[in-house]
């Protein structure tokens, strides 16, 4: 069987409220950045498929008869999960960064190519998010195979005509690149609620509740710091580690999940305001403070770090407000800039942060969702990086 290349990528997230209460039910609000992950799959006909995922440094080939047929399933298909285990030799159930990559490839692959004959390609993955620090590098991961898989298998079209630089799919193709991209995940996130899957299909910024996915489209421009810690961690283990604490103490964590979804509800409503009305200090010195009271709420839930403490301490200094964002336990959080913070004053931040051996950069937020490209319309970086496979 013959496939199409096909180029796609599709964006990381910030969490501004709501991670893993979000998992238990409660309001997430998140939105998409300005850093990608590109894929691009090419029809061989070599007879087997790899895959190049040079971030997390796994190169991997298999012949086309090794790979044994899967069926198409909607949920997540338990028996083809144990299958794809044996066959790349998990033993303890513990997944390592390479593993999950690979099984959400497989999975997703043999899903929807099962019934019939499978097709010789190549997929090469590359990011510019940081892989595991809470800027949905897997959901972005996930989205692009969902999205790439789908068009070869013919499920959904290939939107790009011969004078479109990026184009997208109409919302019921979104919907079943959304679906799959959230089986990838569940692969590697055991138990994930679905937000960073439909921030990276639809993009922007939206409200997520118990699955369901309402695009906020009245918000104010808002400046962001990323920093990112370096400290590894798992979204997976993050997610059951609160999950088991909520278990153990529930008269004591239900009441904090709750106050996390008032302030997902509260943030919401400042944002509106804020695009309804002059935008005053009162405006910033609330999504500030709601800052504050969901990080110790994070901490709380089990999932701060001490050098998360560190970030938030040093941006303090400096009257700026930080926050975990993502699963926690290290990797990423978000700094509120004020639109009056001067340039200067984030310049000092962000070297006070190198100092302390951390990565940080001031971004744009609000990228679009998951797109297909022509190769002139990707960064010089991920041709380059994507060509050398
Ligand atoms: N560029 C990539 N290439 C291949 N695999 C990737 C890539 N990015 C992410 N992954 C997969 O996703 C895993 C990281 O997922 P994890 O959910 O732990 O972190 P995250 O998605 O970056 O953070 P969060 O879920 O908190 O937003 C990696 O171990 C790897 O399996
Ligand atoms: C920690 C979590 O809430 C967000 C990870 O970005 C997990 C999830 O929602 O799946
Ligand atoms: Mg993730």
């Amino acid at each position: 069987m013959q496939v199409k290349d096909i180029l796609v990528s599709a964006p990381g997230k910030a969490i501004l409220h709501g991670e893993h209460a979000v998992v238990h039910g409660k309001v997430a609000l998140a939105v998409s950045l300005n850093l990608r992950t590109y894929l691009r799959l090419k029809a061989t006909n070599t007879g087997n498929v790899r895959i190049n995922l040079p971030n997390i440094d796994t190169f991997l080939c298999w012949d086309l008869s090794e790979l044994k047929e899967g069926e198409a399933a909607k949920r997540l298909d338990p028996e083809l999960v144990r299958r794809l285990h044996d066959f790349v030799g998990v033993t303890n159930g513990t997944l390592d960064t390479s593993t999950m990559a690979t099984l959400s490839f497989l999975y997703i692959y043999l899903s929807l190519f099962g019934s019939g004959e499978l097709p010789s390609l190549t997929v090469s993955v590359w990011s510019e998010l940081p892989t595991g620090a809470g800027l949905g590098s897997s959901a972005a991961y996930s989205v692009c195979l969902a999205a790439a898989l789908l068009c070869a298998s013919g499920a959904i079209p290939t939107p790009l005509r011969d004078w479109d630089h990026t184009a997208r799919w109409c919302q019921e193709d979104l919907e079943l690149i959304n679906s799959w991209a959230f089986q990838g995940e569940m692969i590697i996130h055991g138990n994930p609620s679905g937000v960073d899957n439909a921030v990276g299909t639809w993009g922007g910024m939206l409200r997520f509740l118990a699955g369901k996915i309402i695009p906020l489209n009245r918000v104010p421009l808002l400046r962001i710091l990323l920093t990112n810690t370096k400290v590894p961690r798992s979204t997976k283990v993050l997610v059951a580690r609160v999950t088991d604490r909520i278990n153990k103490f529930p008269s004591i964590m239900t009441p904090v999940l709750n106050s996390v979804d008032a302030i997902s509800g509260t943030c919401e409503k400042v944002l509106s305001e804020m695009t309804s009305e002059p935008i005053t200090g009162e405006h910033y010195n609330n999504l500030e403070e709601l800052i504050d009271i969901n990080q110790h709420h994070l901490n709380v839930m089990g999932v701060g770090h001490p050098a998360l403490d560190t970030l938030c301490r040093v941006t303090l200094a400096r009257g700026l407000h930080s926050k975990l964002t993502g699963a926690g336990g290290g990797g990423c959080g978000i700094t509120l800039l004020r639109p009056e913070t001067d340039s200067s004053v984030v310049q000092a931040t962000v070297q006070d942060l190198k100092d302390c051996g951390f990565d940080c950069w001031e971004t744009s937020i609000g990228g679009p969702g998951v797109q297909q490209h022509s190769p002139l319309s990707v960064k010089e970086q991920a041709v380059e990086v994507l060509n050398r496979y």
